[in-house]
């Protein structure tokens, strides 16, 4: 299966679920695994059937600090959905970090997969 990466997403925003949280902004790193047919892209080296990993970055930092949240499950499965929906991606692997949570881990963070 033919997929298109983004790797380690810094997203700054208002995310947790304590109330010292709420106040402040922290980074989530977010890693997706989008499934496209990368062919049509290749054959004629045209962008209209690229998968636009800028443009998919841009809508899920929107979309992630539109709001805050207070788990990042939420945000995984915000970004799956929006991955889905918009931009007729079929199956989405979404890996939500956020480093610096535990003190004593490296990262902590949760990954979900999704499709349609
Ligand atoms: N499974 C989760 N556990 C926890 C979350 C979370 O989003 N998902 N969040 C917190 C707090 O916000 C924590 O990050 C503060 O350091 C605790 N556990």
């Amino acid at each position: 299966m033919d997929k298109v990466l983004i790797r380690q997403l810094r997203i700054d925003t208002v995310i947790g679920v304590y109330e010292w949280e709420k106040k402040i902004h922290q980074s989530l790193l977010l890693d997706l695994d989008m499934a496209w047919d990368n062919k049509p892209a290749a054959a004629t080296d045209d962008y209209q059937y690229a998968l636009c990993y800028e443009t998919v970055s841009n809508r899920l930092t929107q979309l992630v600090t539109e709001h805050p949240i207070e788990l990042i499950e939420t945000v995984a499965e915000r970004v799956a959905d929006c991955l889905l929906q918009e931009f007729n991606v079929t199956w989405v692997k979404v890996v939500v970090m956020k480093p610096g949570a535990v003190a004593t881990a490296a990262s902590v963070g949760v990954e979900i997969e999704r499709s349609r």
